[in-house]
């Protein structure tokens, strides 16, 4: 058989922070994770347990104490980053005040140095891909909270990125907000083929949006489960299959908090 280098390989990830006057703070310990290009990965985990840790390691921000991450068959660090563009959004949408929305979604595209005119065509496409072609000229602070979110969503889609970190984009929205945006959300990925990672803590969320899901246990994280959602989209909300997974996560996810807590018990 053929083995072939999955598009992002996480091997034996560990990484400690160090503490003053105490041992290190152990966050992720021998994590392990092989996404295929295209996938749609939720990585479920409790608060705390590394998960932004885990994506600043991916995006070169943060080196691994050991292990390794190869992102398209180049390893990723501090000093050396791989050929694949990421794009990043996060829980807040990170907006500058000043600057309407049209230039806070060109900002980046400046940075890259591209040429105007491709500069304004990616800023037409993307705002009008999150719904937003009506209020290019509107500063942040005029639009709602969902709003902006998607602004900061069509500034992480218009660099191009070939992997998308977004960590609990829609944690901080009310759930009608949160729902149209999961809604968009994979009716973009769908549109785009781009390999996305997505983080949360929100069971529901997870099985509705994922082509895979991965729970990790609580500190040091290491893969507890890791399963296909094979649901076809477009699904929706409230379908029964999906009501089914979110069930039997929860249950595991819970099984998994109560092994973590008795193994913490034992080492003490
Ligand atoms: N630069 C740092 N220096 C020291 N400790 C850190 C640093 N970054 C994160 N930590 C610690 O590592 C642990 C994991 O943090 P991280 O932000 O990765 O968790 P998380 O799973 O994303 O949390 P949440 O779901 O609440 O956002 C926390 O205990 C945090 O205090």
């Amino acid at each position: 058989m053929i083995m072939t280098e999955s598009y992002l390989s996480i091997d034996h990830l560990h990484k400690e922070f160090p503490r003053r006057g105490d041992r290190p703070l152990n966050v992720l310990g021998d994590l392990d994770v092989h996404v295929e290009e295209g996938a749609l990965l939720s990585i479920l985990g409790p608060s705390g347990c590394g998960k932004s840790t885990l994506l600043n390691i991916i995006n070169g921000l943060d080196d691994a104490t050991t292990g390794e991450v190869r992102l398209a068959g180049r390893k990723v660090s501090t000093r050396t980053r791989s050929d694949v563009k990421i794009g990043v959004v996060f829980q807040q949408p990170r907006l500058l005040a000043w600057r309407t929305v049209r230039n806070n979604v060109a900002l980046p595209l400046q940075e890259m140095g591209l040429p105007k005119d491709e500069i304004d065509d990616r800023v037409r496409r993307y705002l009008a891909l999150v719904g937003l072609a009506e209020f290019a000229d509107y500063y942040p602070l005029q639009l709602s909270g969902g709003m902006q979110q998607r602004v900061s969503l069509a500034r992480g889609l218009a660099i191009e990125p070939d992997l998308l970190l977004a960590d609990e984009p829609f944690s901080a929205l009310d759930e009608f907000s949160a729902r149209r945006l999961r809604q968009e959300f994979v009716r973009i990925w769908a549109e785009t083929g781009k390999t996305i990672l997505f983080v949360t803590h929100n069971i529901r969320e997870a099985v509705f949006l994922s082509s895979r899901l991965l729970v990790i246990t609580d500190r040091p994280a290491r893969t507890y489960l890791d399963l296909p959602v094979t649901v076809p989209h477009p699904r929706k909300p409230e379908d029964d299959l999906l009501f089914e997974l979110e069930k039997s996560v929860t249950e595991d996810f819970m099984r998994m908090e109560e092994q973590v807590r008795l193994e913490k018990e034992m080492t003490r």
